[in-house]
């Protein structure tokens, strides 16, 4: 974290993802005198307002645009709006780009893309985080041209690392893995909790009642297969007793082939980061 001692932080879009990096970056100590965002949402801006964060209009009708301001003040530019609407957020950034890292969150857009809309500019690092960060539990993959040097590359992974763990790959398409196994993950836990639930529900037991057991065996789960020597496929014999009533529900869930279904939602995720880098392409 030394990295980002006194560093201004600015984020262009100030939604789910900004918010739950932020809310890591705070949580690790970081000064929120030090973090800038810029997002045309009134709601959003009063949000970080109260947890004492710059917020400014990007579409205020004043002499200079905002955004501009945040990003020429800064030293490190988070690029948090949707990969769709980011050619026009930042058509007019590259006259105040000189030395700052960029770091975009957006899913597919290419570095290359990327830097085609910044007038060249190619200072960037890549991040897929995901929404976990906001306590701490992030899981993040990163990426870097080979032209980035060691200490830019220092400080995303040190700025990113403040809202959990993070992970290099080696080569930009790897990303779209990353997107498909965390990125997107967390919404597959949250519909996989919210099956249990309801199913627990019909089994007869309050709402309540349900979600807490459902979610603390998810945290339990999650913990042991991280802080555990063995594989997840041992943790899983070891619960299950021969003709008992794991076996049960794990053969249930083969005949469904719950791994394949698994393997078409991934690759439906890639698929869908893929086609958005070729629509964000030139
Ligand atoms: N939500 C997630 O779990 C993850 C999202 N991402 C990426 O993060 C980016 C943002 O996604 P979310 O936060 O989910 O979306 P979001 O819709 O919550 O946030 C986007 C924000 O951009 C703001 N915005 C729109 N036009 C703007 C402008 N001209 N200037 C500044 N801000 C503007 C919107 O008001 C909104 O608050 C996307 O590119 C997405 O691919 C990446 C990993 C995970
Ligand atoms: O759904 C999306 O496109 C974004 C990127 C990864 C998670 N949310």
């Amino acid at each position: 974290m030394a990295e980002l001692k006194g560093k201004k932080i600015s984020f262009i879009g100030g939604g789910n993802m900004a918010q739950a990096l932020i809310s890591g970056l705070i949580g690790r100590g970081i000064n929120p005198s030090n973090i800038t965002v810029a997002d045309p949402s009134e709601a959003i801006r009063d949000q970080l307002k109260q947890r004492k964060i710059n917020a400014v209009d990007p579409t205020a009708n004043t002499e200079t645009d905002n955004s501009q301001v945040a990003v020429k003040g800064a030293d490190v530019v988070v690029l948090a709006v949707k990969p769709q609407v980011m050619r026009q957020v930042v058509s007019d950034f590259a006259e105040v780009l000189d030395r700052q890292l960029v770091i975009s969150v957006a899913a597919g857009l290419s570095t290359e893309s990327l830097s085609k809309m910044l007038g060249g500019y190619k200072n960037i690092v890549r991040a897929m985080p995901n929404t976990p960060a906001m306590i701490q539990k992030g899981a993040t993959g990163l990426y870097a041209a080979d032209y980035i040097t060691e200490a830019d590359k220092t400080l995303a992974a040190s700025l990113m690392s403040a809202s959990g763990l993070v992970s290099w790959v080696e080569k930009e398409e790897q990303l779209h893995a990353v997107t498909a196994v965390s990125g997107s993950a967390p919404a597959y836990f949250f519909y996989m909790l919210e099956s249990m639930i309801d199913a627990a529900v019909e089994q007869g037991l309050d709402s309540k009642q349900a979600a807490a057991l459902a979610m603390q065996t998810a945290l339990g789960a999650a913990q042991m297969a991280i802080t555990s020597e063995e594989a997840p496929a041992e943790l899983r014999r070891k619960v299950t007793s021969p003709n008992g009533t794991t076996q049960a529900a794990i053969e249930s869930l083969q005949q469904d082939n719950f791994a394949q279904v698994m393997k078409k939602a991934m690759q439906a995720c890639y698929t869908r980061s893929e086609e958005i880098s070729n629509e964000l392409a030139d």
